[in-house]
């Protein structure tokens, strides 16, 4: 699935065209380019998110999702989270330089990167005042989730949200963050590690330089750390084993084939050869 998202034919990438940028450095177009990237696939768009004041689920409307089984709760969030991924996959191949990548390193990319791109976004529609986050169009506490049945990964997301939202990361922060958690030559797997290192040079220096303009150098030591992402990613693939142990079935039958391949690729499905 992934696969066929990246085949340059299927999604139209635009070539951003960067218009009115006479005086700017190259770190500056980059910064610009992946800022339009961002706003251009994030959900909902920042315009949306500034005047909205969304609505709080009713007392009854929490205990309806509460009351919901298991499995339908988990397909229905394994659809959302699967449509936000698509919109990180569609994210990447607007990133300069990442559609030139070979094929492999940038399915690696993506394979490692895109829950922990989602989980950043998630921040953008977190309301810290309220612990709450858009949810099907209100604002839900984890509460809501608990039919889940892993109430600590719950948890474990709305402190990462909360702990971003505190932060108030202007877009072009959370689209070169976003940028830089997917183009990483730290990844396993990888085939040419130097040229995804190269890329992101390139993206760490555009997002230094945008730090030093706004005074905002302090965010560095402030971003949730490399291993605070990869423990929730992993607390994540945990408690889908742990579903699929509860619901044998359920996953291969009702959720999404791009859901499956990422987060619960079972051997039967990794072709013979890498057996
Ligand atoms: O596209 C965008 O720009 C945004 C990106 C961020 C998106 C977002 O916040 N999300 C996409 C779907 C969201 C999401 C996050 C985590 C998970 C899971 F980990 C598990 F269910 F186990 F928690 C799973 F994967 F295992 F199922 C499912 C779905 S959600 O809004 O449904 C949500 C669910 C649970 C929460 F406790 C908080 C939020 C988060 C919304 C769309």
């Amino acid at each position: 699935v992934l696969h066929g998202a990246l085949s340059p034919v299927g999604g139209g990438t635009c070539s951003v065209l960067l218009s009115h940028c006479v005086t700017r450095v190259p770190s500056e177009l980059l910064t610009q380019s992946v800022l339009l990237s961002h706003r251009a696939t994030c959900h909902p768009r920042a315009e949306e998110l500034q005047g909205h004041r969304w609505a709080t689920f009713t007392r009854e409307e929490i205990c309806a999702y509460q009351s919901q089984p298991m499995a339908e709760m988990w397909q229905r969030c394994a659809r959302r989270v699967t449509e936000a991924i698509e919109r990180v996959v569609e994210f990447a191949k607007r990133l300069r330089g990442f559609l030139e990548l070979s094929q492999h390193d940038q399915i690696v990319l993506l394979k490692a990167g895109a829950m922990e791109v989602v989980l950043v976004r998630m921040c953008r529609a977190f309301d810290a005042a309220t612990r709450t986050v858009l949810f099907e169009g209100k604002l839900a506490g984890p509460e809501l989730f608990r039919s889940l049945g892993c109430p600590e990964l719950v948890a474990s997301i709305f402190d990462l949200a909360q702990g971003l939202s505190a932060l108030r990361c202007s877009e072009s922060e959370l689209g070169l963050l976003s940028a830089l958690l997917l183009v990483n030559a730290g990844r396993p797997w990888l085939q040419d590690r130097p040229r995804v290192a190269r890329l992101q040079g390139h993206l760490d220096v555009a997002f230094r330089l945008l730090l030093r303009r706004t005074r905002r150098e302090g965010l560095l030591a402030r971003l949730p750390s490399p291993g605070q992402l990869r423990a929730l990613c992993s607390q994540h693939l945990e408690q889908v084993q742990a579903f699929r142990r509860l619901h044998p079935g359920v996953v291969s039958a009702s959720f999404p084939p791009l859901y499956r391949e990422l987060f619960a690729a079972d051997p039967a499905d990794v072709p013979a050869g890498t057996r």
